[in-house]
C-alpha cells in the first residue's frame, strides 16, 4: 500500500453537457518519506493534481487515498503551499502562522503556541520579520512565511505547488536548501510541482512529467539516482545530473512539439462572414455633423 495514491483519477470542469477533461487516467503512488516532483507546462493541470491530493477537489472518477483511506476533504496531515503565498494580508507573519496552528492544534496552551510559532518563523529565517504584514515583505519573504505556515501544521505530507516560482535565482537556491533540510531532518513526504528541470533533479527522488492538456496524464517517470546531500556547486559536472537534465528536457520539448502538432493539425471550418459595409452614403446628414477625430485640434467656432 502506497502512502499517498491517485488511482485512475480524472478531473473535469464545467457543466455535464460541456465538460473539459483536464486530467485523465492519473496514477501516482508516493511512498512515505519520498520526494516526488511533478513537472509540466503552464495550464496542463499541475495545480489541479495538488487540489486532488489535498482533498480540496474531488476527482470526477477514480480515488485519492492516503495510507489506504479515501481522501474526502482537506486535512492537517496534508499541508498545501500555494504558489501565490495566500497569506492573510491583514495579519502579521506571526499571526498568520498562529491562526494556522490554532486551527490544527486547538488545545495548545499559549506558551506552546508561541514556542511553535517562533520555531517555524526562525526555521525559515524570518525571526526579524515576525511582526510585519505581508505587504511589508519581499516576494521571497512571503514565500518563506507561507512555507513556515504550512510546516507549522506539522503535516505528514507537504504538497508544494510551485513554491519557489516567484523568486530570483539566489533566494530560490536558498529556499531549495531550506526545504531539503526540513525534508531530510524531519523526514516528511513531499510532492512538489515545478516547471524547472534543474530544481527537480536537484531536489527529487523521482520526477514525473505531466503531458499537455486537455486530458493530461502522468508520463513515464525519471528516477534520480544521485547520492544526498546533493552539492549544487559540483552538480553541473555530475554525469548523472547532466544525463537526466538532458533526457527530461528533450522529453518535455517533444511533448510540447507533439501538442503543437495536434493543435495545428485540426482544421476547423469557419463560416464565411464578411463585415457589414458602414461607409456613409454621400450627402447623409451624419457626415455633416461628423465629430472631430481624436487627435485633430478643434477649430474655433
Ligand atoms: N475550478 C476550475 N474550473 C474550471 N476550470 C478550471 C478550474 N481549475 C482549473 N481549471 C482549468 O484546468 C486547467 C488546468 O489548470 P491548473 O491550474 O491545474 O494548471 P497548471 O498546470 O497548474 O497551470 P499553471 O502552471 O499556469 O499554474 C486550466 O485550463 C484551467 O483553466
Amino acid at each position: 500500500m502506497a502512502f499517498l495514491e491517485l488511482d485512475n483519477v480524472s478531473a473535469a470542469f464545467g457543466p455535464a453537457t460541456n465538460q473539459t477533461v483536464v486530467l485523465k487516467d492519473i496514477n501516482l503512488s508516493v511512498e512515505e518519506n519520498e520526494f516526488v516532483a511533478i513537472i509540466g507546462f503552464s495550464g496542463a493541470g499541475k495545480s489541479t493534481i495538488m487540489s486532488l491530493l489535498s482533498g480540496l477537489l474531488a476527482p470526477t472518477t477514480g480515488e485519492v487515498r492516503m495510507k489506504g483511506e479515501v481522501v474526502k476533504e482537506p486535512g492537517p496531515d496534508r499541508g498545501l503551499m500555494f504558489q501565490n503565498y495566500s497569506l492573510l494580508p491583514w495579519l502579521t507573519v506571526n499571526d498568520n502562522i498562529k491562526l494556522a496552528v490554532k486551527t490544527a492544534f486547538p488545545k495548545l496552551r499559549k506558551a506552546e503556541l508561541d514556542e511553535k510559532i517562533e520555531h517555524y518563523v526562525k526555521m525559515v529565517k524570518l525571526g526579524h520579520a515576525g511582526e510585519r504584514r505581508p505587504h511589508e515583505l519581499s516576494g521571497g519573504m512571503r514565500q518563506r512565511a507561507s512555507l513556515a505556515r504550512t510546516l507549522s501544521l506539522d503535516p505528514e505530507v507537504l504538497l508544494l505547488d510551485e513554491p519557489l516560482s516567484a523568486l530570483d535565482a539566489l533566494t530560490r537556491s536558498e529556499l531549495q536548501d531550506q526545504i531539503l533540510n526540513i525534508w531530510e531532518t524531519d523526514r516528511r513526504t513531499v510532492v512538489m510541482i515545478t516547471n524547472d528541470v534543474d530544481e527537480a533533479v536537484l531536489m527529487a527522488d523521482r520526477i514525473i512529467p505531466l503531458t499537455m492538456g486537455p486530458e493530461a496524464t502522468l508520463a513515464k517517470e525519471f528516477v534520480v539516482n544521485m547520492e544526498r546531500p546533493r552539492d549544487r556547486q559540483t552538480l553541473n559536472d555530475h554525469p548523472e545530473y547532466m544525463r537526466l537534465k538532458s533526457e527530461i528536457t528533450s522529453f518535455m520539448m517533444q511533448l510540447n512539439k507533439e501538442s503543437k502538432e495536434l493543435s495545428t493539425s485540426a482544421v476547423i471550418p469557419m463560416p464565411d462572414v464578411r463585415p457589414k459595409d458602414f461607409t456613409p452614403i454621400s450627402g447623409s446628414p451624419r457626415l455633416k455633423n461628423k465629430p472631430a477625430q481624436p487627435g485633430t485640434p478643434r477649430s474655433a467656432a
